[in-house]
């Protein structure tokens, strides 16, 4: 069986980054994986007034909507690093939150896919032709978890 997710209010809607479980990376909070993703585009860059406006956003849609307007430019290297940035906040977020975590791993062996109809590299797309990124980061958090316990 797959499992699709995509909006919070729909099944398995915790394993969206706009869910609401907040995390901490290098000291900060961040409301949402969401928020953390979109503000990361901006470090270092001379748009980096942004980052305090993305962290306080009431929503994790407004988050989103600030961090992919064009009218500023992210980092330069944002396609080399944003996987990593998503992995590491994905992580953060299945550790720090226990009953998410279970849902996590209850999934077993099942293939995680975003079933989003608009995104081609985080999701699947409207075709099922996208690279399922986010989903391919889910199964390898849901890994690294579970060795994480073996090891206890
Ligand atoms: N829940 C939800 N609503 C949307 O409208 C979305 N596009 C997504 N997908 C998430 O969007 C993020 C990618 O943002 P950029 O296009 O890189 O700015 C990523 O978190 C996807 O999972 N989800």
């Amino acid at each position: 069986m797959v499992i699709y997710f995509y909006k919070v209010y729909e099944p398995y809607g915790c394993f969206s980054n706009f869910s609401p479980h907040g995390i901490f990376i290098e000291g900060e909070y961040w409301q949402t994986v969401e928020h953390y993703y979109q503000a990361n585009k901006f470090l270092g860059t001379k748009d980096n007034l942004v980052i305090p406006l993305i962290k306080a956003a009431s929503t994790p849609e407004k988050a989103a909507s600030l961090g992919r307007d064009r009218i500023r430019k992210v980092r330069s290297d944002w396609e080399e690093v944003k996987c990593s940035i998503m992995r590491q906040a994905v992580l953060t977020k299945f550790l720090t939150h226990s009953d998410i975590q279970e849902t996590l791993l209850s999934t077993g062996e099942q293939l995680i896919v975003e079933k989003s109809p608009t995104d081609y590299y985080w999701g699947c797309g409207l075709d099922n032709t996208g690279q399922n990124n986010l989903g391919q980061i889910l199964m390898s958090v849901r890994q690294e978890i579970r060795e994480l316990k073996n090891r206890k």
